[in-house]
């Protein structure tokens, strides 16, 4: 088998002749051109499996090659090599359908690892076959995101080719539409499939530890570090990082993140290098990100960034059409295939329903359903939609005992009802593959014993006496205050936080760290 063939274009002869041994080295084989029309030339001649073009050429932009070849060679990935500092020109260069870029001075090993992930592309995806895994990918086979509407296979599609590039990508959507699915469909999709996805949510890290749980530390760079550590970053190294809630980044965090983004490179609280980081950033918010820009709380360049391609997914109710589809797979998972199924005029009332809170809320009230339902037949009567909007204050906060439960929850976690089950549900962080990200300082403290129930902790002890473990009591207290602001606000988390006289950021906090979870209906 020959070895696959790169061709790079660039005027300089210098940096030309650099590339050219850099990839003969790799085992590639390798022809140059330096100007558009030689490139165009040779493109017309051969099939490429990656080429490698500088933005300046003699006889116009190397942009112009990018939108040719994204155009008329769909199965040739493009990489642009840009000037010193000239970020916009490669966010120009990815929107244009570049699938990735190295910045001027080129430092080999990064021109290696982009070249890498390349060849694996065009081994993967761009063989004649590759024809049909698209086609599989927008009628649903294989993928994880379920639903046969035009919107759903317009998704699918759109996935399947950004998937190819490295450009960031920025989802929007409402909670529990499908977001954080979407971004694992990007990464499994492509050529990092084999390396971690790392999902952080920006809006659960308490502002102090921010810095450390991203970028990592050294032994000894504050009073607590007693040993080297890993972020994200590192955690998600070679394979992708989701910013989750990218929305509630505080700015101080957004000037970091787009430094580490623009430079691909991370430093570590306490180390005097920076390292070089190999990570896709795909965000995501279900906040109007171009309006947090307007009102000064968003960075417009680190927007700029981050936006460089956008998924939108739509809520459930513009795509009610899913719903037997999507019942079905639900159904399967919690009851096992067959086990449970809707009775008659169960769909009929659910594709009148508005779904706040999109697939998640679906799921929720389908699980309770179950727990309802006599021989796995769900009634119109065990839907009990209007409670899934609204949950009574006075609802009990324990799952109910022989109900399914969603993959995650565990004894000891706190559960009351209502649709909005994402934002402190979700964990703040969750790594695949092998990476492990960090339990920083102050990270989440283990549930305290007797976690499901709601029992008022401050009551527990007799005048005098003391606790046998002061941390676990104080968290019991501290559970208890707080599960006593969210009941009264029905899980409102912002008017129990108002309530309690703290910032939303820090409710979230406290309520993964003491384990206490948002609405099970
Ligand atoms: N198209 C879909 N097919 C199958 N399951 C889906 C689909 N969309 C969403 N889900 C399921 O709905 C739940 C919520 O999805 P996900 O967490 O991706 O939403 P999200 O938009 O990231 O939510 P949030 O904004 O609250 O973080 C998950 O259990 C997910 O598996």
């Amino acid at each position: 088998m020959s070895a696959p063939r790169v061709l790079v274009v660039d005027d300089e002869a210098d940096l030309r002749e650099l590339l050219e041994i850099t990839l003969l080295k790799m085992g590639l084989d390798v022809d140059s051109a330096a100007t558009i029309r030689e490139a165009r030339a040779l493109l017309a001649d051969k099939d490429y499996a990656l080429v490698l073009t500088d933005m300046r050429l003699p006889d116009g932009l190397g942009l112009e090659l990018v939108r040719e070849v994204a155009a008329s060679h769909r199965g040739t990935p493009i990489a642009v090599i840009t000037a010193y500092g000239s970020a916009e020109n490669a966010v120009v260069a990815l929107k244009a359908g570049a699938f990735d870029y190295v910045s001027k001075p080129v430092v080999l090993d990064d021109l290696r690892a982009m070249v890498r992930s390349a060849l694996k592309l065009s081994a993967t995806g761009m063989e004649p076959g590759a024809a049909d895994g698209q086609a599989a990918a927008v009628d649903g086979a294989g993928s994880r995101l379920i639903g046969g509407s035009q919107a759903m296979q317009a998704l699918r599609a759109q996935i399947e080719r950004l998937a190819r590039s490295q450009a960031p990508v920025a989802i929007n959507g409402e909670s529990g539409s499908g977001k954080e699915l979407a971004a694992r469909e990007i990464h499994a999709r492509s050529a990092r499939a084999g390396k971690p996805f790392v999902a952080v949510n920006c809006g659960a890290i308490p502002e102090a530890l921010m810095e450390a749980e991203f970028f990592g530390y050294r032994k000894g760079a504050f009073t607590g570090a007693t040993d080297e550590r890993d972020g994200f970053f590192q955690a998600a190294a070679g394979g992708t990082l989701m910013l989750d809630e990218v929305a509630d980044l505080p700015l101080a965090m957004q000037v970091k993140l787009l430094r580490a983004i623009q430079e691909r490179r991370v430093r570590k609280i306490g180390a005097t290098a920076e390292e070089p980081v190999d990570v896709r950033i795909v965000s995501a918010t279900h906040k109007d990100l171009a309006r947090c820009v307007e009102t000064g709380v968003f960075r417009q360049d680190l927007f700029y960034r981050l936006n460089v391609i956008e998924l939108s997914l739509p809520p459930l109710r513009e795509r009610l059409d899913d719903l037997p589809l999507l019942v079905d797979a639900v159904l399967a998972r919690l009851a096992g295939p067959g086990g449970a199924r809707l009775g008659a005029g169960a769909l009929d009332l659910l594709q009148t329903y508005s779904f706040p809170g999109n697939v998640r809320e679906l799921e929720n009230v389908l699980e309770r359903a179950l727990a309802f339902a006599d021989g796995g037949m769900i009634e119109v009567g065990d839907l009990l939609l209007k409670g899934a909007r609204v949950a009574p204050a006075a609802a009990p906060l324990a799952p109910a005992a022989g109900a399914a439960h969603t993959a995650g929850a565990a004894a000891g976690q706190v559960v009351a009802p209502g649709p909005d089950a994402h934002a402190a549900g979700a964990p703040s962080y969750a790594a695949d593959g092998a990476a492990q990200p960090l339990p920083a300082t102050g990270a989440p403290a283990p549930p305290a014993p007797g976690g499901a129930s709601a029992a008022p902790a401050a009551g527990l002890l007799a005048d005098g006496e003391l606790p046998s473990n002061l941390p676990d009591y104080l968290n019991q207290v501290e559970r208890d205050i707080i599960l006593r602001a969210l009941t009264q606000t029905q899980f409102n988390r912002t008017q129990a936080a108002g309530l309690l006289g703290i910032s939303l950021r820090q409710l979230r906090y406290q309520m993964q760290k003491l384990d206490i979870h948002a609405p099970e209906p």
